[in-house]
This record gives C-alpha cells, sequence and structure tokens, in this order.
C-alpha cells in the first residue's frame, strides 16, 4: 500500500510525529473515560507563524482497563488510575509548560449507566486529581459527555479527516459506533422525510466552517456490546446479580464462567441440555433490539463508516484486516454469526462470546436500525485516519475525537493543503 499517496500524508508527515518540544509548542491532554477502559490522550500543538493556526504535531496515547464505573463503589480507587495515567503527562509536558496545559475528562456510557451519586462521587474524586496536578483545570473539566455531542464528534472528526467537509461536493458519510455501553449513529440527512419523520431530539444542528449542518444522532444507552451482552442473558441493570446464573444459547454448551462488569459479578454459562447456535441465539438478541430502536428510512441504500467493536470483532473473525481495514456487507456479519455459532466448539480458543457478539450486530444493524442486507460499512483502523497515532493505538478508530479544539486547529493547514494536493476519501 506505500504506492497509496493519501492526501492526510501532508497533513502529518511522518517526520513531524514524533514529538519535539519547540518554542511555539503547546500541549493538551484529554481523557476518554469510556464503559471499558480510560485513555488518556497527550495532544502537542505547534505554532508555526503568529498569523497562522496552531497545527497538531503529536500524540501520546495510553489506556488502563477497566473503566471508571467499574470502580462504582470505590471512587478513589478509580481516580487512581486516572493520576497514573495523568503521571505521563507530567514527563511528556515540559515544566514551564504545565500551567498553561488544560486537563479534560469527559466520561461516555459506563458512567451514564451508574446511578447520579455514584457517577458524580467518582468524577468528583477526579476532579481532585486534577487539582492536586501541576496542569490548568479549566471549569467544568470533568464531566459526563452528552451522548449527542459524542456522536457529532465521531461524525465531525470522520468527515473533516476525510476531507468531506470542505469545498463544494460534501459527500459525508454516517459514522456508527459501537461502544462497550452505548451505541451512535450519525449521519447527515439528504431527506426532507428523515427531518420529518424524526423525533426532534434526534435533530442536531451546528455551525462549523461557515455550514449549518443539521444532523440525525442519537446514542442508544444499553446498546454497547458488553450491554447487550448483558441484556441477552436478562442480566442487564442488576444492582446485585448474587450468584445468580444466566444462561444463553448464543454460548458454549459446558460454558460456565464469571463476568465483571460496571462493578458487578455476573456469573454466565452455555444451554447445557438446550439449544445452542445461531437461530436460537438471534431470537434470543432480538428481544432486546426489536422495536427499541427509531429506524430512519433513508439509511437503508447509504453507506456507513463503523468503528468501535464493530472493527474490532470484524478484524477478529477476518472478515477485514487489522491494518488495511476494509469495507463489508451488513451481511458478512450475519454469514460469520452463523459460522460461529453453529461451530461453537471449534472456536473456544477466542471469547466465548464471539458468537453473541456477532448476532448482535447483525441483529442491532439488521433489526435496530433497519439496514438492509447489503448495506456498505467501512471499517478502519485509526491510524488510516491518523496516522501519526502512537503504535499502542494503532487499529482504533477514536471515538471521542478531542473536542472541536483539534478540528478548529485543523482548519487553516488544511485549506492551506488543499490547494495543491488531490485529497482522496477512503473508498474500498
Ligand atoms: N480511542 C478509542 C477508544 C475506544 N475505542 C473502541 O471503543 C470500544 C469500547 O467502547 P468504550 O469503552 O468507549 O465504551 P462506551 O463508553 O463508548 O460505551 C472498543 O471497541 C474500543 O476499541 C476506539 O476505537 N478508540
Ligand atoms: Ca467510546
Amino acid at each position: 500500500h506505500s504506492n497509496r499517496v493519501m492526501w492526510f500524508q501532508d497533513l502529518f508527515p511522518p517526520n513531524v510525529c514524533p514529538i519535539n518540544a519547540k518554542a511555539n509548542t503547546f500541549y493538551g491532554i484529554m481523557f476518554d473515560a469510556g464503559s471499558t477502559g480510560t485513555r488518556i490522550h497527550i495532544y502537542t500543538f505547534v505554532q508555526k507563524s503568529p498569523e497562522n493556526l496552531p497545527e497538531l504535531e503529536g500524540e501520546i496515547f495510553e489506556s488502563v482497563k477497566p473503566g471508571l464505573s467499574a470502580y462504582a463503589d470505590q471512587p478513589e480507587k478509580g481516580a487512581e488510575t486516572v493520576k497514573r495515567l495523568l503521571d505521563m503527562a507530567i514527563d511528556a509536558v515540559p515544566p514551564h509548560l504545565w500551567k498553561k496545559t488544560p486537563v479534560v475528562l469527559k466520561a461516555t456510557a459506563g458512567l451514564r449507566l451508574l446511578s447520579e451519586e455514584k457517577a458524580q462521587a467518582l468524577l468528583l474524586e477526579v476532579k481532585e486529581v486534577f487539582e492536586e496536578s501541576p496542569f490548568l483545570v479549566p471549569e467544568n473539566s470533568v464531566s459526563i459527555m452528552d451522548g449527542s455531542y459524542e456522536g457529532i464528534l465521531a461524525w465531525i472528526t470522520v468527515n473533516f479527516l476525510t476531507g468531506q467537509l470542505s469545498g463544494q461536493n460534501q459527500h459525508t458519510v454516517g459514522t456508527l459506533d459501537l461502544g462497550g455501553a452505548s451505541t451512535q449513529i450519525t449521519f447527515l440527512p439528504r431527506f426532507e422525510e428523515t427531518l420529518k419523520e424524526s423525533p426532534g431530539d434526534f435533530l442536531t444542528s451546528f455551525e462549523m466552517f461557515n455550514s449549518t449542518y443539521k444532523l440525525y444522532t442519537h446514542s442508544y444507552l444499553g446498546f454497547g456490546l458488553k450491554a447487550a451482552r448483558l441484556a441477552t442473558l436478562g442480566a442487564l441493570n442488576m444492582e446485585a446479580a448474587d450468584g445468580q446464573m444466566f444462561r444463553s444459547s448464543c454460548l458454549p454448551k459446558q460454558l460456565e464462567a464469571e463476568w465483571h462488569f460496571g462493578g458487578v459479578k455476573y456469573r454466565y454459562g452455555g444451554n447445557k441440555e438446550g439449544e445452542t447456535g445461531f437461530k436460537p441465539c438471534y431470537l434470543e438478541v432480538l428481544k432486546v433490539v426489536k422495536g427499541k430502536l427509531h429506524q430512519p428510512d433513508e439509511i437503508r441504500g447509504s453507506s456507513f463508516y463503523a468503528f468501535s467493536y464493530y472493527y474490532d470483532r470484524a478484524v477478529d473473525t477476518n472478515l477485514i484486516d487489522y491494518e488495511q481495514g476494509g469495507v463489508l456487507e451488513v451481511r458478512d456479519f450475519e454469514r460469520k454469526a452463523k459460522e460461529v455459532c453453529d461451530n461453537m466448539e471449534r472456536y473456544n480458543s477466542a471469547s466465548p462470546f464471539l458468537c453473541m457478539d456477532l448476532t448482535y450486530i447483525t441483529a442491532l444493524l439488521k433489526e435496530g436500525f433497519g439496514f438492509r442486507d447489503n448495506t456498505l460499512l467501512q471499517s478502519r483502523p485509526r491510524s488510516f485516519i491518523f496516522p501519526c497515532a502512537a503504535d499502542t493505538h494503532k487499529g482504533r478508530v477514536d471515538a471521542i475525537h478531542k473536542t472541536f479544539l483539534i478540528h478548529k486547529n485543523f482548519k487553516g493547514k488544511y485549506q492551506q493543503e488543499k490547494k495543491n494536493k488531490k485529497k482522496q476519501p477512503l473508498q474500498g
């Protein structure tokens, strides 16, 4: 693939990727507190001249598991995981810039699922860690991110970085993010009908680069991959699972195991005597999604950019390449689900949940959102869009995509590059 010149290589020339401090360098620290893990992004920006906007020069990334919500009952321990990540920033940012470097944490679905009380306790402890650090702590620096904002940021990132938000012919692509606890769908409606038929809170307008965008976006809480496992097992929203055994036809017959999620321990297993395989599993999973999601007509035919667990499971089952990603159809997930579920014993080296996960993805796409079998999904590794991303982060499309700050910062550079470079959108 080395002969494929990507337009963004000029945005992020490899030789400027490493972080090296210069006089006009400044930093920003962003935490993505997801339901399955906490991640730190330490960004370096460089202002080359006073009239130019600063440019992103590099990123340091690190992550820990589990996510903050696993510490629902030990908020101090949760905050400690944040502190350990923040210590990396102490090493990465030169001391004279500490006081000018903002630190922000945005929590997503894991904390949304907790009680207000437990979520606030965690956020408070994190805030304390920030305040004890030498960094700049802006107001409201530690908060739960709104679900529609989460969807919009992903959409902007993908479409901006693929060059769709500048110039005339804007062919934006919708985004599908499948997290651990929630899932987002975001697209730019082309038909008046969609705007009329959608619930009011599914539509959000915002302005960027002198255009107004009215997006369809929604975050479904409890429909992330891990939450869906619990829902399928009938164990979602159980404060204490009391050692109860949850069984499913989506799991290997003989399996009996334990699983921790959101600070709760669950026992789960296969249908020892009963049925297993794709058919009964699909029926089980169907109960979780059927009639629960809004189905905008116009998405049936359009293609989407799918990442997070869509990407992970597609890679796990060799539907796409880890480095390159690829294009697949909704029915590819179904084909794989059948293959895995109907040969469960053969797949026992992988996660015992592989059958359930693939079946859920199939049901979510088809019965949940109403996609057609042949709807195209692009699933790309994060490194495809962010070639400078740290190696540890390869294969991940960033789900929180670092706030408007960065998009604003890219603007000047991007327009400059476009003049003498043909952009190459993501394609098969
Ligand atoms: N920077 C990141 C962070 C997470 N992810 C993916 O997001 C999924 C986990 O979701 P999450 O822990 O953020 O859960 P939510 O809080 O979004 O529901 C995994 O598939 C991760 O690989 C990503 O692609 N890029
Ligand atoms: Ca996420």
